[in-house]
């Protein structure tokens, strides 16, 4: 099973959802970084379970504890390793997942890979758990970028069929940080009540609903990336589709495919000395390299897999037809958590990009 990542910065991703712990080692970072605790924990607590009855009710503090490379706050240079314990475990409503697989999980395949040795209590590793250690690193490297004056931010795009506005052309610091700063950030106000109502008649449903996370990076020069396989949209997009539940990535306008070359073109136009472009059909890159507009892009974000409506499923080791109902605590909708690990996945990729 391999969970390493990088050529830049190198992340190495550890930890089972039921297990003693969590983690990332992070290499490669540079020396002398003061980390921003208390940024890194609000960063945390956007994507924290348990926090209302729009998410998994699995009380997790998700505390980091940092057990090298960092010495009086700052970074070492040496490999980074930081863990979260597990500390609220309810493994005895896997028990019949060894044999009976969950449709939408990665139960059977997992099975089929590793023999059954798979952990599948709390999804294992595959557990969208593991994205913790990730806003961990993500927030570092957002640091490490804002020095450089970028930003990222992001927005929760759609919720199963209510959708809030897309980003505007003109994204700036303080739309961004306005985000960053909300638990459930939405471009238009009072977008996300109908989004909780949707989530909310999901779970009274036994069912649960995805939707789409629009994210944006500022401030990135013009210049950066390659055209074929090492594209700024090739870049990014592995780090993405890691995200469990991730099932689309698109970059730019999502309906560039039904424009017409005139309408998909940005026209370009000089601003004090700046080249910019009108609109931003293409999300910031053309040719896989940057044009200094923003980079926009959606991540799309499936249901949760996880429902306790009875489904059809098999039993392998019967190796039978049979029914399952799904225990555990789990989230009616992945996609507000799910936006602080888009922004975090973003800034790690950018950041590596630039070397
Ligand atoms: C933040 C987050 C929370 C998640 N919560 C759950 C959950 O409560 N129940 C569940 O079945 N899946 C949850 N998932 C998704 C599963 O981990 C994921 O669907 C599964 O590992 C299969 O992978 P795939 O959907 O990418 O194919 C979550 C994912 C993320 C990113
Ligand atoms: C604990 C988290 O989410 C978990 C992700 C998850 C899954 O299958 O991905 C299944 C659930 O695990 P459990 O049944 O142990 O409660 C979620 O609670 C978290 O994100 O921190």
């Amino acid at each position: 099973m391999s969970a390493n990542w990088g050529s830049h910065i190198e992340l190495s991703l550890f930890g089972e959802s039921h297990g003693e712990a969590i983690g990332i080692v992070i290499g490669n970072l540079p020396a002398g970084i003061r980390l921003d605790m208390e940024q890194i924990r609000w960063y945390m607590k956007r994507r924290a379970p348990g926090q209302n009855k729009m998410s998994t009710p699995r009380q997790e503090k998700d505390e980091v504890h940092i057990v090298s490379g960092l010495v009086d706050g700052v970074t070492t240079g040496a490999p980074l390793c930081a863990m979260i314990y597990n500390q609220n475990q309810h493994s005895k409503d896997y028990s019949e997942l060894k044999a009976c697989m969950r449709p939408g999980h990665s139960d059977y395949p997992a099975y089929m890979k590793y023999h059954g040795f798979n952990d599948v209590r709390g999804g294992g590793h595959f557990s969208g758990r593991l994205t913790a250690p990730l806003v961990f690193a993500g927030s570092i490297a957002r640091q490490i970028l804002k020095e450089k004056g970028i930003i990222v931010g992001a927005h929760i795009q759609s919720i199963h069929h209510i959708q809030d506005q897309p980003f505007p052309v003109d994204i700036d610091e303080t739309l961004l940080e306005q985000l960053s700063s909300k638990m459930y950030p939405t471009l238009d106000e009072d977008v996300f009540l109908q989004m909780q109502e949707v989530i909310e008649s999901a779970r009274l449903q036994q069912d649960s609903v995805g939707g789409i996370v629009e994210c944006a990076i500022i401030n990135v020069p013009a210049g950066i990336g390659n055209p074929f396989f090492d594209s700024i949209e090739s870049h990014l997009s592995p780090l993405l589709f890691s995200i469990p539940a991730v099932k689309s990535v698109s970059f730019g306008q999502r309906n560039i495919t039904e424009m017409y070359g005139h309408e998909a073109n940005d026209a370009y136009y000089y601003q004090e000395g700046q080249v910019k472009t009108k609109t931003n059909h293409n999300g910031g890159v053309t040719g896989g390299i940057t044009n200094g507009m923003p980079i926009v892009f959606q991540v799309g974000i499936k249901p949760t897999p996880s429902i306790s409506q009875i489904q059809e499923t098999v039993n392998v080791q019967t190796q039978t037809n049979t029914q399952i109902q799904v225990k555990g605590r789990h989230d009616p909708c992945i996609v507000p958590r799910a936006v602080v690990v888009v922004e975090s996945m973003a800034a790690l990729g950018i950041l590596d990009m630039l070397g």
